[in-house]
């Protein structure tokens, strides 16, 4: 990632505890002891300074709900700046562009410290967004309670692509729409299991075969489960003649 100290992920949230958990388990827990990330959190509730310590207040113009009030936003984004040099604040919105595996690889690529503000409530005020966001992102058209978990998805997503966080036990060169295909079947242990068995070819230790059939489960998988992917890449000639036997084969 070029950063001495690994890439730096640092999320604005009322809810640090969330993050914290996710950050110290697992390929992400061991990413950050190898210190290949640095993740941290910033509680907003910090940068309040009133008495109350307010976060959100209603919404001018009336109506349901209450909405972050902008000073303690700025506040915090403008700590989470000054942590590191170099960052891109993030703010997780149902109204932002699609997050995807293709964005995963650029934010991955680009190893620029990302500072994530996660709202609650209805939302943040808009002066934040104009002010202090260089980017909306949304993991998904559907409204959550908090932009937290969008924050975690995308802090997986991109970790997991940084040199050295894998290791052996996977690659992300063969994951699922890496090639605008889903990944193939995969099997272990036991060979029989409740009258089931694993396909011969893959027990043959034949590697040319074994890896035509993998193209040819990914093949058919993307397209019973995710038609709308094979615009994206057009289809190889093996591709198309295992498609069409597959068909004969359906048609029989
Ligand atoms: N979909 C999404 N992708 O990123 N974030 C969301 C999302 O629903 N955010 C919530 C909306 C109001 C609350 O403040 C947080």
């Amino acid at each position: 990632t070029g950063i001495p100290n690994g890439m730096g992920f640092t999320v604005l949230t009322l809810f640090p505890e969330l993050i914290t958990s996710f950050f110290n388990h697992g390929i992400i827990g061991r990413a950050m002891e190898k210190k290949l990330i640095v993740g941290d959190t910033i509680n907003i509730r910090d940068f309040t300074l009133d008495r109350h310590k307010s976060v959100d207040d209603k919404p001018y113009g009336g109506g349901c709900g209450m909405v972050m009030t902008p000073e303690p936003l700025f506040r915090a984004i403008d700590e989470a700046r000054s942590r590191r040099g170099n960052a891109r604040v993030l703010l997780m919105s149902p109204q932002g562009k699609p997050f995807d595996q293709s964005r995963a690889r650029e934010f991955a690529a680009a190893g620029e410290n990302l500072i994530f503000v996660c709202g609650r409530y209805e939302g943040i005020d808009e002066r934040v967004y104009h002010g202090e966001v260089d980017e909306e992102i949304s993991i998904g058209d559907y409204v959550m309670t908090g932009g937290e978990l969008a924050a975690m998805v995308i802090v997986d997503a991109v970790t997991r692509l940084l040199p050295g966080v894998l290791g052996g036990e996977s690659s992300a060169e063969l994951d699922s729409f890496e090639n605008h295909r889903l990944e193939h079947a995969h099997y272990t242990r036991p060979f029989e299991f409740e009258g089931m068995t694993v396909p011969e070819v893959l027990l043959s230790g034949n590697h040319g075969e074994i890896e035509k059939w993998r193209r040819s489960s990914s093949l058919k998988r993307t397209f019973i489960k995710r038609p709308d992917l094979f615009h994206k890449e057009t289809l190889s000639a093996e591709e198309k003649a295992c498609l069409k036997i597959w068909c004969r084969e359906l048609e029989a």
